[in-house]
């Protein structure tokens, strides 16, 4: 008789409440393409694009987090994003510098709301860079996407302002731009990611860091699954990634799928739609 070794449980995961930064998408359309997912031709509906938006507000105070709200601004139909906003670590705020015109005027449209709210210590950043859509912070450790969008004497910069170690990873597939489309935070402590969408070296890096992180597979990275939001415990995450979700299960997090299909056609999910507001 084959004795079959005893499954390890999965160990108890902790929310801790937190504290985020929207924008409704009122004026959200595809009229220019700045990413592989953009298609002007195809179109986006912005009354669907507010109902999906409005439902992953919800998810997020249904889960007792906090959601301000910044006004969207015309013409600016990619504002939604708010996670490329700025990146707010430590209550300190380094500003984005985005890398096309077309979303330019977004960065001093967050800077000036963080300002407003209680955010006096703003860098307006001189290297270009996409906010939280390429920076990812962990307890010890701010995880830095390149290739893109965000250059690596931002990642300089912005280890300097907000007194964190920085490790640069080099992005290579053009389907994930930013690092937040390929790689999520699971608490302070591990990240979620899809190794294909790294260099060689960075995967190394990768498995060096998080020797236990969980690995997802071109199918769930293809819908945008690792575009998620995770509080420690509750993951919040685009409804198509099946087997992500599965696996999320599998190791103690609690999923929470939503559908952002809409927004999805302008390269965003989840994640992109939430910038964290660290005090
Ligand atoms: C990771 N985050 C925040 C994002 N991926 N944001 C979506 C940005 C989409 C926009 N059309 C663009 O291409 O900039």
């Amino acid at each position: 008789m084959t004795v079959m070794p005893a499954m390890e449980p999965a160990p108890a995961r902790t929310a801790l409440r937190r504290r985020y930064l929207m924008c409704r998408p009122e004026h959200f359309a595809v009229t220019y393409a700045i990413n592989p997912w953009m298609d002007p031709a195809a179109g986006a509906d912005a009354g669907r694009a507010v109902a999906q938006w409005e439902a992953l507000r919800n998810a997020y105070l249904a889960l007792g987090h906090e959601v301000s709200l910044i006004d969207p601004v015309p013409g600016l139909p990619d504002m939604v994003f708010a996670a490329n906003g700025a990146l707010v670590v430590g209550g300190r705020v380094y500003g984005a510098r985005f890398a096309h015109a077309e979303r330019r005027a977004e960065g001093p449209a967050y800077a000036a709301w963080l300002r407003a709210n209680g955010f006096a210590d703003v860098l307006e950043a001189e290297h270009t860079n996409e906010g939280e859509g390429d920076f990812l912070t962990l307890d010890h450790v701010i995880l830095a996407g390149t290739g893109f969008r965000t250059e690596i004497a931002a990642h300089q910069e912005a280890q300097e302002f907000l007194g964190r170690p920085v490790v640069t990873l080099r992005l290579v597939d053009p389907r994930f731009y930013h690092l937040d489309t390929a790689l999520f935070p699971l608490g302070g402590d591990n990240v979620a990611y899809y190794p294909g969408a790294f260099s060689p070296g960075s995967r190394a890096v990768l498995e060096r860091l998080f020797p236990d992180a969980v690995l997802a597979d071109e199918r769930d990275a293809a819908v945008l699954g690792l575009n998620a939001v995770c509080d420690g415990r509750n993951v919040v995450i685009n409804a198509e990634a099946e087997g992500l979700i599965g696996t999320l299960r599998d190791r103690g997090y609690e999923p929470v799928p939503v559908d952002l299909s809409e927004l999805r056609k302008a390269g965003g999910g989840p994640k992109c739609c939430t910038l964290e507001l660290r005090a």
